[in-house]
Order: C-alpha cells, then structure tokens, then sequence
C-alpha cells in the first residue's frame, strides 16, 4: 500500500512565545523541522510527505532550507486555522485512490524510524494506529467546588504522534466540519466512528511546546 505522511507544522507557536516560528528554532544546530523531516525520509526514500506551513512562512523556510542545504524532497501545502484544517489540507492535496497516511506534528523531532515503521504497519493491518505512552506521574481529576480526586492511572495514555489511518478512512473522518475537542487526528476519526488502536511511542518523542522543551532537546541531542 502506498504510503503518505503529513507532516503538520502550521501553528502559531504561541505557548513558546519566540519570535522566530518554533518549528524554525535551532536545536543541535539545525531547525527543529528539519530534524524531522530527516527522520521521515530516512525511515522511507520513497515516502510522500507533506509539509504543511503557514503560506506567510513560505519565504523564510525556502531560505533557512538555502542556509542549512537542506535539500529533502516533499510537497509544501498551505496551513489552515487550527491543527485540524492544516491536516485537512495535507490530505486534499493527496490524489491516490488508496493507501496509509501519517499525520506527524512537526515540532515532534524525536520520533524515531522504528516509531514511523510499526506505525505504518499496524494502520495496514488495522486501519488506524496512534502512538502513546504511559504516564509517569500521579493523576487527579478535577471536580467541581473546588475538590478534586486521584483516578486510575493505567486507565489512561499520553497521547503522540504520529497518528497513522487509511487513506479512505481518513477521508470519510476528515469530511465533517471542525469541532473543539479536535485536538489530534485520532479524535476526528473516532467521532466519525472508526475504532481507535494504539501503538507504544517513546517518552523521548517530546512536542516542542514551551521553552523548557528546548533545554530537554538540546541535552537529549547531547547525549
Ligand atoms: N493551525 C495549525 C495549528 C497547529 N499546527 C501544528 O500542529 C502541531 C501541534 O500543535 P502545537 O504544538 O499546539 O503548535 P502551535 O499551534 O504552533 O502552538 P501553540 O498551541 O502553543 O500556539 C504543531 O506542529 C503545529 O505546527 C498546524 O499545522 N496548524
Ligand atoms: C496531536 C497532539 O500532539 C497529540 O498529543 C496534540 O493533541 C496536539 O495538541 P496541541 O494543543 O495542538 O499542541
């Protein structure tokens, strides 16, 4: 089957607060997207990505490609409003008939080949395959009136990408109009219907979403 990844970097960034973009912050040296990018093509020469970027930030990525000689190939596609019209983009500019798709959030550099692999396998065998993992932490759900109280945490699981579907099953999910709890693309897909299976990501496999994040990748691609 073939294969497709949409490579979603369409946001604002506004939890980190940095005036360049954060998919375009160095880390290592290099712009956190290409890292990325990089993965993606070494998992597969032959995969179709999409990169999907706020049309405005065209010019600054071809020019920050110019600098970095970053010279991987992949379809740029314009943003949309929220994480959930940027995918909607990415996929309409897909023409195959059938196939598997991987949705990946481009400020996730740490994902790994293997990650990418049994995440296209399963969505083949299965239909969708969504990465996690589990928490580490204790949990509490908050309750009205100021109370709260600890839950189950082996009931639950951090959610990551990618976030891998059929192309047809896409599709039909990705037809609706948006709704707020569209965080990821698992959600979408569940609202249409579609039973949502689960695959183990890694811890390592952080998004870059706050400025502390940037410390964390720097050290990790220290080590
Ligand atoms: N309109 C949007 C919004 C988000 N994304 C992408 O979805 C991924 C996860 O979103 P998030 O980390 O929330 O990124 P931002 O929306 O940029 O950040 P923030 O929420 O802090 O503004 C990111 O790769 C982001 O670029 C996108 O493609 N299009
Ligand atoms: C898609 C995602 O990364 C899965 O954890 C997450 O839902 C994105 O959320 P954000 O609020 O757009 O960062």
């Amino acid at each position: 089957m073939q294969e497709f990844a949409i490579i979603v970097a369409g946001g604002s960034g506004s939890r980190m607060k940095s005036e360049l973009p954060k998919q375009f912050l160095p880390i290592g040296g290099l712009p956190v997207l290409m890292h990325t990018l990089r993965t993606f093509r070494a998992y597969s020469p032959t995969l179709s990505i999409r990169l999907v970027l706020p049309s405005v930030q065209f010019d600054l990525w071809h020019s920050l490609c110019e600098t970095f000689h970053f010279d991987e190939t992949y379809e740029l596609i314009a943003g949309g409003e929220t994480r959930f019209h940027s995918v909607q983009n990415g996929l309409a500019s897909i023409q195959a008939p059938t196939g598997v798709v991987a949705v990946h959030d481009g400020v996730r550099p740490f994902v790994t080949p293997q990650i990418i692999a049994n995440s296209f396998q399963q969505a083949a065998a299965l239909g969708t395959a969504v990465t996690c993992v589990t928490l580490k932490d204790s949990i509490r759900q908050i309750l009205p009136n100021e109370k709260n109280q600890a839950v189950e945490r082996t009931a639950y699981r951090l959610i990551q990408t990618p976030q891998t579907f059929r192309l047809n099953w896409m599709r039909e999910a990705f037809q609706t109009g948006f709704l707020p709890h569209f965080t990821d693309c698992a959600s979408v897909l569940e609202t249409a219907g579609f039973s949502i299976q689960l695959i183990e990501g890694a811890y390592e496999n952080i998004k870059i979403t706050t400025p502390e994040d940037l410390i964390w990748a720097e050290a990790f691609l220290k080590k």
